[in-house]
């Protein structure tokens, strides 16, 4: 089963003081992708320019962001057809999101941020968590800061924290929102490393939005998106594809 499937997906945002001064009130479209489907155990880059729509694509994924028109499915599950609770609910235990600036809790510890998300999904059996948790952490080099809160980590080892926590609940997908923007290059390229081993290791499909040259070169398949708003061109780094029209299958 494919874990993502998008249908004539369409994403127009509102213009402010649209309606008046001849602005058009039909808001400006930022996102177009006639089809993607994305398989298990894949790797796909979401590339292209500062606002051609790649946090709106990982954010619909997440379902944090109702597209216009089109079709989403997750697993199979059309996700914008699930209420708002149970759309969380599902991205809790299917999803897991890296977010550029990390979105870790503060007060709380490396190994406790990644326990929360656990308690918070509630699909990982209470007596398995803490092993997990560990585990996680030490499978993306952390085990020795697991007491250490956010602020006590260096940047690139939030990062790995922020990996940690998204594989938490064993998600089929792992979404990344320019995981390596805000590292240097030594370090960029280590949490790209663990990102991608980690979510090897757990057998997700990564979905992952930059436009940092080196992840797109060694990237398994690119999503391109034009900006800002043209239709997207999708290119794998053997070739290109007609515009829109991608089945992103696992590597071999
Ligand atoms: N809530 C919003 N309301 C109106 N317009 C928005 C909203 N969110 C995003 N946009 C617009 O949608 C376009 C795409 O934004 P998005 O953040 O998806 O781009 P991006 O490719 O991720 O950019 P970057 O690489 O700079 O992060 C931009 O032109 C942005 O101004």
């Amino acid at each position: 089963m494919d874990i993502v499937r998008i249908q004539g997906l369409v994403k127009r945002y509102p213009v402010p003081g649209a309606g008046r001064n001849g602005v058009s009130a039909s808001g400006i479209t930022v996102l177009e992708l006639s089809h993607l489907s994305v398989g298990p155990r894949t790797e796909l880059v979401v590339a292209g320019p500062s606002g051609s729509g790649k946090t709106t694509l990982l954010n619909i994924l997440a379902g944090l962001v109702r597209p216009s028109e089109g079709r989403v499915e997750l697993l199979g599950q059309d996700l914008f057809a699930l209420p708002e609770g149970r759309r969380d609910a599902f991205r809790a235990r299917h999803v897991g999101y890296v977010f550029q600036t990390f979105n870790l809790i503060g007060s709380l510890s490396a190994l406790d941020n990644v326990l929360l998300a656990m308690a918070v999904a509630g699909c990982v059996p209470k007596r398995e968590r803490g092993r997990r948790a560990s585990g996680l952490l030490e499978q993306v080099g952390m085990h020795h800061r697991l007491r250490h809160r956010p602020a006590q980590l260096s940047v690139g080892e939030q990062q790995r924290v922020a990996v940690a926590r998204a594989l938490a609940n064993r998600p089929e997908l792992v979404l990344a929102d320019e995981p390596t923007a805000n590292l240097d290059r030594r370090s960029a390229g280590a949490v790209l490393r663990v990102l991608r081993d980690a979510v090897a290791a757990e057998g997700a499909t990564l979905i992952m939005a930059t436009h940092d040259p080196r992840i797109i070169e060694s990237a398994q398949e690119v999503l391109s998106l034009d900006a800002p708003a043209g239709a997207p061109v999708q290119t794998a780094p053997s070739g290109t594809s007609p515009a829109g029209e991608r089945a992103v299958s696992p590597a071999s």
